[in-house]
């Protein structure tokens, strides 16, 4: 028995094939993980002595610690960066942080009734948290998930993210620069990936908009006539239960979403940076060529002094000449 079922996951009109799911000690999962190809891992125990991690245990210790919420007045939970907001930005975000202490979260999400905004808490772990949560810290496979760090010789660990999130709620298409290793400790979140070859159905804003890094597509209303090619993009889709680990590969675009009427969620990512030292071979490969395309896109705005002129310039550049 799977735990869930279909009817609890949004309906998208989206391509979509499945993502290998291995136990932790078959051969073929360092295959993927130093191919920066996307596995389910099982087996693995990474967070299995943390499971306790409920909403009652954490208000028991994290109680008066205040935390990193988000609220929004739908179940989208759309990331950005705040530094790359201007003064004369008219920028209207439909999520927005609202930092309160645990059990003051912990009570809302307990008394949420349709209609009320929706909360989504996503909490760095480091030592200001309580004692308690530190020793469980601890208590995670440090082993196994040290001995993937260096098998792939991605760099240091630099953050872990405590994600409680309400039954439905979203985080929309994305991409994250640093190599991810994703576990869900309790509920069930459903992943879309795309490779990142896909950058062009997905159109991601300009590198210096506050939304960064986020697909411009509203997955549940498609504008095909703004993003025509989203309609090509080929997806790849997964379930992650407890104890399951995702990995994420840096430059893939995710989507993420607690299923639907399965309770809240507790989930915890573990943020690599890359390669410690990854000289670059050719072909390129395709994250190389996102990291190509902001290089430009970030000279063209320091050469230009005004980010807004960049679009200008690149289609002055391109259109009648390399079209
Ligand atoms: O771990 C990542 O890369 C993320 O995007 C996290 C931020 C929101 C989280 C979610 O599960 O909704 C996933
Ligand atoms: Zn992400």
């Amino acid at each position: 028995m799977a735990g869930w079922n279909e009817s609890q996951l949004r309906k998208y009109n989206i391509k979509m094939e499945k993502i290998p799911t291995l136990q932790y000690d078959d051969p073929k999962v360092d295959s993927l993980l130093t191919n920066n190809k996307p596995v389910l891992i099982k087996g693995s125990k990474l967070v299995s002595r943390v499971l306790k991690w409920d909403l009652d245990y954490l208000t028991e210790h994290m109680n008066s610690t205040c935390c990193n919420v988000l609220i929004s007045k739908n179940h989208k939970f759309k990331y950005y960066d705040q530094k790359k907001i201007t003064p004369n930005m008219t920028f209207k975000p439909i999520s927005r942080p609202s930092p309160m202490i645990f059990s003051e979260f912990a009570k809302q999400i307990k008394d949420w009734k349709k209609g009320d905004s929706r909360l989504y808490m996503q909490q760095v772990l480091n030592n200001s948290i309580s004692q308690r949560i530190v020793n469980d810290f601890v208590k995670f496979n440090w082993d196994w998930i040290i001995s993937k760090q260096n098998v792939c010789k991605w760099g240091s660990l630099t953050s872990n993210l405590l994600l409680i999130a309400q039954e439905g709620n979203v985080t929309p298409c994305h991409y994250d620069e640093q190599q991810n290793m994703f576990a869900s400790i309790r509920g069930y979140k459903r992943f879309i990936l795309f490779p990142p070859s896909e950058f062009e159905c997905l159109y991601p804003h300009p590198v210096h908009h506050p939304y960064d890094r986020q697909s411009q597509v509203e997955f549940d209303n498609p504008d095909y006539i703004k993003f025509p090619k989203f309609k090509e993009a080929r997806g790849y889709e997964v379930i992650v239960g407890p104890e399951d680990v995702l990995y994420i590969p840096m430059y893939w675009f995710h989507h993420v979403e607690s299923l639907m009427h399965g309770g809240y969620t507790v989930s915890i990512n573990f943020w690599f940076k890359a390669e410690s030292v990854e000289k670059i071979e050719y072909p390129l490969l395709d994250h190389h060529k996102i990291v190509i395309m902001r290089n430009v896109e970030k000279m063209l705005a320091e050469a230009l002094h005004d980010p807004s002129e960049v679009g200008t310039m690149l289609k002055t550049i391109v259109l009648g000449r390399y079209t």
